[in-house]
């Protein structure tokens, strides 16, 4: 049951070939199973799942119910889950059971999906690796001395693993597609303000966007569908209609006109461009026309997204002072003491790494010299690209500069960390879509393709995935210790 897709188990639930329960069960035994092994999840939520399997059994008796009724999934420990622990990766909420929904996690309940827990991530979003943790590592199910990615590694592996069919992550600068990357899953990391993020805890909100992660786009199209949409309480999410993604997955490539970055092929290693070559050709076969772009401003987007995103990070997590919930420390003598003690002892190095570079950016001497210039670069990335799809209907290029690194590789050097995540943070910074997708292999280890779309092009850039997933079987493969 786990090498079939979202479509697949519908139809299997439909049929009658299994019950969500069963279904539940099967992925509840895998990831007891493997969870040792590769600590993708921070909570199993088991009773919880078979409660939820029993009520979607009970809508699919009587004939009701959606695409998504009966399917088991994971949420990234980003998103409040109302009584379950919402640990954001972070000691800081280790004890903090979320008291509502997100509304993410609302709609794909409301959809009848079975929740069977909650993923391991970056410590509040911050790594490409998952070695920020509080929690410890995620192994890469494709070998267990590699990082699955990050931040949202343990959506990652688990899907790639296949202890779940379907995960949430979310992407501030790459943090959906370099793990999918990493992982050989595929992750789509909607436009800024498709997702609602009411109950996705802040990392830099001006970037972070919630979206599925999952082993096809057509498995992708499926979990938009149900989380994207308006709501009142996240007033940066956009009132636009929601199209039919599943219907857009037969997208006709012919003349559909694709962008090759030329800053994003200069300096890429041979390897992967040999990869990226193929996948050009796969699609030239279906009619697609490819021409060079130019994205002049690009190579500054690294810079500008490690002052922009400190910057609203050393605001959003001023929240944890130890007063009102989460992490407090023992005995504080005065309140000053409580605020110091507390926000040492319960957030990791690279969340303090973040705050203080914010902090100083933010401050009155360095304003201008910092954060506004950031800002005025975003500007010039945003409008390169808004050139570039004058041009061309979408852009293709590597999800990242090579295939998963080996844990502890970077972890002495935030500088090379942050380099890993160079192709993917330039979308954040202008708010666009982009999707990862399986396009090969080096030494065994996946990699990933990355598409990006224009503003709200979701069903385009899921349309022209699905149709390479037609055409290759990379994105079928599993790791042989989970086959
Ligand atoms: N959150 C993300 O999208 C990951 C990015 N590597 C960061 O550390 O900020």
């Amino acid at each position: 049951m786990h090498t079939k897709t979202l479509a697949e188990l519908a139809q299997g639930l439909k049929n009658k070939e299994f019950s969500s329960r069963e279904l539940s069960g099967h992925f509840l035994a895998r990831i007891e199973r493997h969870q040792p092994q590769l600590n993708a999840f921070i909570t199993v939520t088991a009773e919880r799942a078979l409660a939820d399997a029993e009520a979607a059994d009970a809508r699919l008796a009587k004939g009701e119910g959606g695409p998504l009724t009966g399917i088991p999934l994971a949420q990234k420990d980003i998103f409040c889950t109302d009584g379950i622990r919402t640990s954001c990766g972070s000691r800081m909420l280790d004890n903090f059971p979320a008291p509502y929904d997100a509304t993410v996690v609302r709609r794909l309940a409301e959809a009848g999906t079975v929740l069977l827990g909650k993923l391991n991530m970056d410590e509040f979003a911050m790594g490409s690796s998952n070695e920020t943790s509080y929690y410890g590592p995620v192994r890469n199910p494709w070998n267990p001395e590699r990082v699955p990615g990050g931040s949202s590694g343990g959506s990652a592996a688990a899907v790639a693993a296949g202890l779940v069919p379907a995960a949430t992550g979310t992407d501030t600068g790459g943090s959906i597609r370099q793990p999918a990357a990493f992982c050989g899953i595929t992750g789509l990391k909607p436009t800024y303000g498709r997702v609602s993020r009411w109950g996705m805890i802040a990392f830099a909100s001006s970037l972070d966007q919630g979206g599925p992660m999952a082993r096809s786009a057509e498995d992708c199209a499926l979990l938009l569908q149900a989380m994207a949409g308006f709501d009142e309480r996240d007033s940066t999410s956009v009132d636009a209609p929601v199209p039919d993604y599943a219907a857009a997955l037969d997208l006709d490539l012919k003349g559909l006109k694709i962008g090759l970055p030329t800053q994003f092929f200069r300096d890429l290693d041979a390897k992967m461009a040999r990869v990226l070559e193929a996948a050009v050709a796969e699609y030239r076969k279906l009619g697609a026309e490819f021409r060079d772009i130019d994205l002049p401003n690009i190579g500054l987007s690294v810079p500008a997204y490690y002052v922009i995103a400190p910057s609203e990070c050393s605001s959003n997590l001023a929240r944890y002072d130890g007063v009102r919930y989460g992490y407090r420390c023992e005995d504080p003598k005065d309140l000053e003491d409580l605020y110091l003690r507390t926000r040492a002892e319960g957030f990791g190095a690279e969340v303090k790494r973040r705050i203080l570079i914010g902090t100083y950016a933010l401050s009155a001497g360095y304003y201008d010299a910092y954060y506004l210039k950031a800002q005025k670069i975003r500007r010039l990335i945003a409008d390169d690209f808004k050139r570039a799809f004058e041009e061309v209907d979408l852009i293709l290029g590597p999800t990242t500069p090579t295939p998963a690194f080996r844990l502890g590789e970077k972890t002495g050097d935030p500088l090379s960390m942050y380099l890993s995540d160079i192709y993917t943070i330039a979308v954040n910074l202008a708010g666009l879509p982009g999707i990862s997708l399986p396009a090969g292999f080096i030494d065994g280890l996946p990699v990933g393709m990355q598409l990006i779309g224009a503003y709200f092009d979701e069903a385009r850039l899921l349309g022209a995935a699905h149709r390479y997933q037609q055409v290759t079987d990379w994105h079928r493969r599993l790791p042989e210790a989970f086959a």
